[in-house]
């Protein structure tokens, strides 16, 4: 059995009464890129928003149950603390959203939270992990400049290093390059298959081709259930479920 990064069990999300995932037992493979596709409003983003517990801020009115296992611990447990937990598990949104501040202030400000006061260090995380998001050479001669000047892909590549500044081991992106130009989507694409094996990577996409470009395995969430998980390759070319096929041939959604 391959390592999981994540372990649910029984996992159940609600909106009150509006159950919306009902009940997922899923082993996330460590170290793999996995897509997560489904037809709109089947719970991709509020799975995603689970896993690192962003749910539990955005309405008083969610109910979580079962299990989230991560890093050997379970993380609905109310003692865990999310901030902590969020630099373990990075977070990119559908649109770039860079804080209103620096290049570099936008990077070194993970760092700052969890305690990195040193300029020099904070310098060497602003250079490493803009470097691993492949924006380094673009903004190197103007980290002062304000981050909101950079176009599209680049604040989405920003985001990205904003996310590793932390040193995660998961980077959960949702729909990360739908609001992107064909050019910049590439571009985020590309940055998606060289972080695989560094980070686990968990990615909602409506895209089945770049879930079939980028992902290691594939998952068909339909109506808040998980439907089939599977080699990605498998998924579209010989999936085991009969919803799964109509999905990606294309029948309903
Ligand atoms: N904050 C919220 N409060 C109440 N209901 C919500 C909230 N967020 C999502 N929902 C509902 O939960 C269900 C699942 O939504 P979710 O955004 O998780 O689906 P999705 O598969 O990501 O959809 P899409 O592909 O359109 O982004 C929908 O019925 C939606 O209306």
């Amino acid at each position: 059995m391959p390592e999981a990064i994540f372990k649910t069990e029984n996992l159940k999300v609600a909106y009150g009464k509006n159950q919306v995932i009902h009940g997922i037992d899923w082993n996330i493979t460590k170290g793999e890129v996995t897509a997560l596709i489904g037809p709109s409003g089947c719970g991709k983003s509020t799975f995603l928003k689970t896993l690192n517990l962003l749910i539990r801020s955005m309405s008083d009115d969610v109910k979580v149950s079962g299990q989230i296992t991560f890093s050997g611990k379970n993380i609905l447990n109310k003692k865990i603390d999310a901030i902590d937990l969020r630099k373990q598990i990075g977070m990119v949104f559908q649109q770039p959203n860079p804080f209103p501040k620096s290049i570099f202030e936008n990077v070194a400000y993970g760092p700052r939270i969890h305690g990195v006061r040193k300029k020099r260090q904070l310098e060497e995380i602003v250079e490493q992990t803009l470097t691993e998001a492949y924006l380094w050479d673009e903004v190197k001669d103007r980290l002062d400049d304000s981050a909101l000047g950079l176009s599209g892909g680049q604040q989405q590549r920003l985001c990205i290093a904003r996310a590793l500044a932390t040193n995660p081991d998961v980077l959960l992106m949702d729909e990360p390059t739908s609001a992107l130009d064909p050019i910049s989507s590439q571009g985020i694409e590309e940055l998606i298959s060289k972080l695989e094996g560094q980070y686990s990577v968990i990615l909602v996409t409506h895209q089945m081709e770049q879930a079939a470009r980028v992902s290691d395995t594939t998952a068909f969430l339909y109506m808040g259930e998980l439907i089939e998980v599977n080699k990605t390759s498998q998924l579209f070319s010989n999936p085991t479920e009969k919803q799964t096929e109509d999905y990606i041939t294309g029948k309903f959604g």
